[in-house]
C-alpha cells in the first residue's frame, strides 16, 4: 500500500488552460423530476439483475465515515448508488481556477454560438494560456474573518508554498473566454432574461420528510425547474447560516470563489465551504455556473461524487457546504509520483471508479466536460470523488435506460447484461467551448456540437496520463495541441524508463480517443461499452467501493491538518461567520449594474437554492 502525499512537490510548470462556454442551448427542463425518478427507477428495476458499480456499500475507513448499510427494500435501492456516504475529514490542497476573464455571456449559455472556437479564432489571445504558472487573481473585496487552527508559523510559510504550488499548478479551469471568441454575440452583459423571470408556479418542497425526494422550485413557460430525486436525500429548508461554521483554512481557489475547511459549531464536522462571490460571478458571466453546479451537487447521490449538505446564500455570496475530501486533488498526488504517473493496475482502479462516476451522471442526464485529475479528489480513503460541476451540462429529458443482453460466448463480463446509460441523454447535444485544453475532444474543437461521448474522451485522456505522467497531444500552444488533437495517433512512447503499458490497455485508450465520436467507445450504450472493454475483466464493479485503494492519502495528526492540500495565499477573507441568518440576505450587490429601467432590481441568484440536505446514514 503506497502512502502518499507527504512528499513536498518537485517543480512543475506544465499547465492546461480550460475554456469558456461559448455557447449553450437555454437549459429548457420539462418534467424532470418525473424523468429523473422514472430513469433512476428502471435503472434499479433493470440493475438489480446485473453487476453494476452501484452496489458500493459501507467505507470502512475514517472514524468520520458514515455507513449506511440498507437492510430494508427501500435501503437496497437507495443503497444501488450510495450506501455510504462519508463525513468531512482533513486535508490540504491546490486549486482549479479560471483561466481567463472573458466578459461574455457566461457559462456557454448564449443561444447563438455556432462558431468554431479554433478555426475562428487561432491565435487570438482570448483563451488565456496559463504557461506562466500563475494563480489568477483571488477575488476581491472579501472581508477579513477569524481563522482558527492554523499556526502563525504556517502561516508564514504560506509565501513560500503557494510559490510551489505555482509550480504545480497547471490547470486553469473553466475559464471564461467567451469574450475572446464571441464579439457580436450579445452584448456583453450577464445573461439575466432567462434567470428569475418567469413566474413561479410551484414553489413548495411538497413533503420535505418524505424518503423519496421531491422538486423544489418549479418554473413557469420554458424555464427549467430544479429537482432532488433521490430515495436517500432528504431536502429541507437550509439550517444553517454562515455564521453556523468557523472557518480553519483556505484550501482552494477557483476565479470566482474560495474553498475553505470549515468545522460546523454545531456538530463540530468538518466540511469544505464552497464560498461563490456574487460579484465576480456577475462580472464574469458565471451565474448559471454557478445554478448548475448547486443543482447538479444537490441532485446527485453517489459514492464517486462530492456531497452536498447545505446551499445558501449572503448578500454577497453563495456557499456550497460540502463534504470535505481530506486526500486533496488526484492531480496532486499524480505530481508527486515518480514520473508523476501510476502503475496500470493502479490506473484501472481509478478509472473504474471514475467510470462508475460518470456512468451515473449520465443516468441523470448530466455530462461532466471537465474530468481531469485537478477535479478528481480524494477521500480520506483513498476512493475518488468528482468535483467542480460547474462546466457541467445537464441535458433536458432523456429516455430511460434500457438493457442490453449480454453477448453469448464473450469474456465472463460480456456475457452479463449491461445497461444503456447513453440513452438517457443520447439525443442531447450542446455546443459550448468548454473544457481544459489536453482534454478537450475533437468534436468540441470544431464547435459542431458535442454529446457526452466528450467524457469518454475525457476517459482516455485521463488514463493515458495516470500512465504516461502527461497528456498525449500536448503541444508546445494551445494551437498545437488543439492540432494534435484532430490529427494524430496516439502516441504510446517507449523510450527506457517508461514503464510498459498492456495491449489491453492500449486498446482501451486507443478507443476512448476515437476522433469520430460516434465511433468512440461509449458511443453505443455509454458505459456499459467501457465497462465491458477486456482491460476491466478483472474489475469488480459491484465491489469496487469496498477494493482498498492503491493509494491511501497520509492523514494529519488533526482532523484539521491539510497536509494532502497546497497553502493557499490569501489576499482577502471571506466572512462567513457573519451573524444575520442567510435566508434574509439575498440580493443583488449594489453595484452589479442589474437595475431595470424602472429601477427594480434583478435578482439573478433567485433560483439558487438554500436547502439542507440529509442523506441517509447521517446523523
Ligand atoms: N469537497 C472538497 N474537499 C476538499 N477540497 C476541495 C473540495 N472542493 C474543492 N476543493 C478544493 O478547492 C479547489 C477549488 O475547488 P473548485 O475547483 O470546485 O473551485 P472552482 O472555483 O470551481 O475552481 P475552478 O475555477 O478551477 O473551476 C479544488 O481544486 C480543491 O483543491
Amino acid at each position: 500500500m503506497t502512502q502518499l502525499f507527504a512528499s513536498s512537490p518537485s517543480a512543475m510548470n506544465e499547465k492546461r488552460g480550460n475554456f469558456p462556454g461559448l455557447s449553450l442551448p437555454t437549459r429548457k427542463h420539462s418534467n424532470e423530476s418525473g424523468h429523473l425518478q422514472s430513469r433512476i427507477k428502471s435503472f434499479f428495476r433493470i440493475n438489480s439483475s446485473s453487476s453494476h458499480t452501484s452496489s458500493h456499500a459501507s467505507s470502512p475507513s475514517g472514524e468520520r465515515e458514515k455507513e449506511t448499510q440498507g437492510a430494508s427494500a427501500k435501503n437496497e435501492k437507495s443503497s444501488a448508488f450510495r450506501q455510504s456516504r462519508f463525513l468531512p475529514t482533513i486535508g490540504r490542497n491546490r486549486s482549479t481556477t479560471c483561466a481567463s476573464e472573458g466578459n461574455a455571456l457566461d457559462d456557454g449559455m448564449s443561444p447563438t454560438a455556432t462558431a468554431n472556437p479554433y478555426f475562428a479564432h487561432q491565435g487570438q489571445p482570448a483563451l488565456r494560456h496559463r504557461n506562466d504558472g500563475s494563480v489568477p487573481s483571488s477575488p476581491p473585496d472579501t472581508p477579513e474573518l477569524q481563522v482558527t487552527g492554523v499556526s502563525a508559523v504556517e502561516q508564514a510559510n504560506t509565501a513560500n508554498k503557494e510559490e510551489l504550488a505555482r509550480k504545480l499548478r497547471r490547470v486553469a479551469s473553466a475559464p471564461n473566454a467567451q469574450g475572446l471568441f464571441n464579439s457580436g454575440q450579445g452584448d456583453g452583459r450577464p445573461q439575466t432574461a432567462e434567470m428569475g423571470k418567469e413566474p413561479l408556479i410551484e414553489s413548495t418542497i411538497t413533503d420535505i420528510d418524505a424518503p423519496i425526494a421531491l422538486t423544489v422550485p418549479v418554473i413557469n413557460g420554458d424555464g427549467f425547474r430544479r429537482t432532488y430525486s433521490s430515495n436517500s436525500i432528504k431536502v429541507r429548508n437550509v439550517e444553517v447560516g454562515p455564521a453556523s461554521f468557523d472557518k480553519i483554512k483556505l484550501i482552494g481557489k477557483g476565479d470566482v470563489g474560495k474553498v475553505y475547511l470549515v468545522r460546523e459549531k454545531k456538530s463540530s464536522r468538518l466540511y469544505a465551504m464552497k464560498v461563490l462571490s456574487k460579484k465576480e460571478m456577475i462580472k464574469r458571466n458565471k451565474i448559471k455556473r454557478a445554478l448548475a453546479e448547486q443543482e447538479i451537487l444537490a441532485t446527485s447521490n453517489h459514492p464517486f461524487i462530492v456531497t452536498l449538505y447545505h446551499s445558501f446564500q449572503s448578500e454577497d455570496y453563495l456557499y456550497l457546504c460540502m463534504e470535505y475530501c481530506s486526500g486533496g486533488e488526484f492531480f496532486r498526488t499524480l505530481q508527486t509520483r515518480p514520473g508523476k504517473c501510476i502503475s496500470e493496475d493502479a490506473a484501472r482502479f481509478y478509472a473504474a471508479e471514475v467510470t462508475a462516476a460518470l456512468e451515473y451522471l449520465h443516468l441523470m442526464g448530466f455530462i461532466y466536460r471537465d474530468l481531469k485529475p485537478e477535479n478528481i479528489l480524494l477521500h480520506q480513503s483513498g476512493h475518488i470523488m468528482l468535483s467542480d460541476f460547474d462546466l457541467s451540462k445537464q441535458s433536458g429529458p432523456g429516455g430511460a435506460p434500457t438493457m442490453i443482453p449480454g453477448r453469448s460466448g464473450g469474456t465472463s463480463s460480456a456475457a452479463l447484461p449491461t445497461i444503456d446509460t447513453k440513452s438517457c441523454i443520447a439525443d442531447f447535444r450542446t455546443n459550448s467551448f468548454v473544457g481544459t485544453e489536453e482534454y478537450i475532444a475533437p468534436e468540441v474543437i470544431k464547435g459542431c456540437g458535442h454529446t457526452s461521448a466528450v467524457d469518454w474522451w475525457t476517459l482516455g485522456i485521463l488514463i493515458y496520463e495516470m500512465l504516461y505522467g502527461t497528456t498525449p497531444f500536448k503541444g508546445k500552444n494551445r494551437n498545437a495541441t488543439f492540432a494534435s488533437i484532430l490529427r494524430d495517433d496516439v502516441p504510446f512512447p517507449e523510450h527506457s524508463g517508461s514503464q510498459p503499458t498492456s495491449n489491453l490497455c492500449k486498446s482501451l485508450i486507443r478507443k476512448l480517443l476515437i476522433k469520430d465520436e460516434t465511433k468512440r467507445l461509449g458511443a453505443r450504450a455509454g458505459a456499459s461499452d467501457v465497462k465491458t472493454h477486456p482491460f476491466f475483466r478483472t474489475t469488480q464493479w459491484a465491489l469496487i467501493r469496498h477494493m482498498k485503494p492503491p493509494m491511501i492519502p497520509h492523514q494529519g495528526r488533526a482532523g484539521t491538518d491539510t497536509i494532502n492540500f497546497r497553502n493557499v495565499k490569501e489576499s482577502a477573507s471571506v466572512d462567513i461567520g457573519g451573524t444575520q441568518d442567510s435566508s434574509k440576505m439575498k440580493g443583488v450587490p449594489m453595484d452589479s449594474g442589474l437595475a431595470t429601467p424602472n429601477g427594480e432590481l434583478n435578482d439573478p441568484f433567485e433560483e439558487f437554492n438554500s436547502v439542507t440536505l440529509h442523506h441517509e446514514g447521517d446523523h
